[in-house]
């Protein structure tokens, strides 16, 4: 049974001079949810996304022949589309996801092999990217500030999140990930659950559901309904995160419902998930309010202090996503 709550909904109206409470009321929401939403936040508007998920549409409504030819055969590589019905891609299986179909994207830097329906607008796009990118720094920012993280030589102290997730190459590794769910009507399954049961691997998510609810989360073991809040953007604490801070932070399970609207109608989401650069020790955290010992984490080994690479991998492989 699902239940519903007043969600945290966290404004970032008069931001520089309410920054303390701004910054409190995040680590509040990251400790005890791990989800809330952020309004008047500077971040993409509310015509940038609906463009960007023109965007979306333009590509998924596509041929399935032609969004194959940017199938990603390997979760190894990042950018590229995940089907959600088996497909090949000459004789290669592409990765696929039997509840939802995923085209994912990295900073657009140089020219790579980026489908149509993107690149086409690539401009506007390496700007939304990056205005979510900002917006993911500044939720940095505040929990560094809230965790009262000293100022040490070279990590600073609001920066020491935002100094390890830096935007340029060669360490850039954050995903914008488009996703659709598609209508039962057009796939000819219906589920219950279409998006089963997880906590991302990132550090933070930031997510927009168009128009079609269904994301809950997990609160002291109830599902929870998420509700659609317009023009403000939904911020989750990952699984790389919840380990860096020894379980401060919560990375909330989480998974999507299909709602009556489903049957006929396609759901359509965008997310940007930051992950730190290759090599960033998840460790060594100077805050006073850090949990003094690390506590047991089932999906990664115990033994050792992770890098980021290697927790990535480490999810990766525990992962039962993409295996049904
Ligand atoms: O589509 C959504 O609303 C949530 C997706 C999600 O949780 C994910 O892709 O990690
Ligand atoms: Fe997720």
């Amino acid at each position: 049974m699902a239940t519903s709550v007043n969600f945290p909904v966290i404004d970032f109206s008069d931001f520089e001079t309410r920054y303390a409470t701004i910054a409190d009321q995040v680590l509040e929401a990251s400790k005890n949810i791990g989800f809330f939403y952020i309004t008047n936040h500077n971040g993409p508007s509310a015509a940038q996304f609906k463009r960007a998920f023109e965007m979306s549409e333009a590509f998924f409504t596509q041929p399935m022949e032609q969004k194959i030819q940017y199938g990603k055969t390997s979760l190894n590589i990042l950018e590229g589309y995940i089907t959600y019905t088996p497909a090949k891609l000459g004789d290669k299986d592409v990765v696929c996801d039997s509840d939802k179909e995923t085209y994912d994207i990295l900073p657009l830097i140089k020219p790579q092999n980026i489908a149509g329906a993107f690149i086409d607008n690539k401009e506007e796009l390496d700007t939304f990217y990056k205005g979510m990118y900002d917006t993911s720094m500044k939720i940095f920012e505040l929990l560094a500030f809230a965790m009262k993280i000293p100022a040490n030589p070279g990590t600073g102290a609001n920066d020491y999140f935002t100094s390890r997730h830096r935007y340029d190459k060669p360490y850039a590794t954050s995903i914008l990930r488009f996703l659709r769910y598609p209508s039962e009507d057009s796939t000819g399954r219906s589920e219950s659950v279409v998006a089963s049961e997880h906590t991302d691997y990132g550090t933070i998510t930031l997510l927009s559901q168009r128009d079609i609810a269904g994301l809950q989360v997990d609160i002291d073991g109830t599902w929870t309904e998420i509700p659609i809040v317009h023009d403000a953007i939904l911020v989750n604490m990952g699984g790389a995160i919840e380990y860096w801070t020894r379980g401060l932070l919560r990375g909330a399970l989480h998974r999507v419902v299909a709602t009556p609207e489903l049957k006929s109608k396609d759901r359509y989401s965008i997310a940007f998930f930051t992950t730190p650069e290759s090599g960033v020790k998840l460790a060594g955290i100077d805050s006073p309010i850090l949990p003094a010992k690390m506590p047991e984490f089932t999906e990664v080994p115990n033994d050792r202090e992770l890098t980021s690479d290697e927790y990535m991998a480490e999810r990766f492989k525990s992962s039962s996503y993409l295996k049904k």
